[in-house]
């Protein structure tokens, strides 16, 4: 099974006992914060309350008017974890993506890929399982958006 290595650490030992919100939490538990898993519809990133349908792939559930919708929770505010472990590499983190995405977008449309007869093949939005999962392999669809970012696609490579 193939599963990509993680810098980060999720599970964390609790060395005294002591008790939370009426639950025992006893000395050296092993304490992992459930963010999310393709399984969980309880997991924080996945509650259903806050993000109806959690498993969908909706960004606009995040948007009204265009705008962040306030009423729903940023989910960087569990994504990367909480309080004095909170993952020290989140700026990097977020700000690489922002730009690995905005480059994309800005270049290539992306789509759903089509197979020989030219229909239309739906992903698979299948994980790999465990503790931090990611999607398994699925065929999808870049075509250069003009003439100019097919300049600047090929000014990138090497
Ligand atoms: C989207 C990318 C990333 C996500 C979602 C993520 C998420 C997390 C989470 C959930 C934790 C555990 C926090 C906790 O226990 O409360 C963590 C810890 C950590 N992360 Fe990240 N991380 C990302 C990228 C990075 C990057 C780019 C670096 C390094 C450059 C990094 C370095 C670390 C380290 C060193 C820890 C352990 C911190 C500690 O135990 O004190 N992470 N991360």
């Amino acid at each position: 099974m193939q599963q990509r290595p993680s810098l980060c650490s999720l599970e964390h030992c609790f060395l005294p006992h002591d008790e939370y919100r009426g639950y025992r939490i006893p000395a050296n538990s092993v304490i992992i914060g459930t963010h999310g898993t393709e399984y969980s519809f309880s997991a924080i990133l996945h509650d259903e309350t806050m993000y109806p349908n959690p498993h969908k792939f909706d960004p606009e559930r995040f948007l009204l008017n265009g705008k962040l919708n306030p009423e729903i929770r940023d989910s960087a505010e569990a994504a990367f974890g909480f309080g004095k472990r909170i993952c020290p590499g989140r700026h990097v983190a977020s700000s690489t993506l922002w730009i690995t995405i905005a480059s994309v977008l800005s270049t290539f449309n992306v789509g759903k890929a089509t197979n020989e007869d030219g229909e239309v093949v739906e992903p698979t939005y299948e994980y790999f399982p465990g503790l931090v999962s990611s999607p398994r392999p699925f065929h999808c669809s870049f075509t250069p958006r003009s003439a100019q970012a097919v300049k600047v696609i090929q000014s990138t490579a090497q």
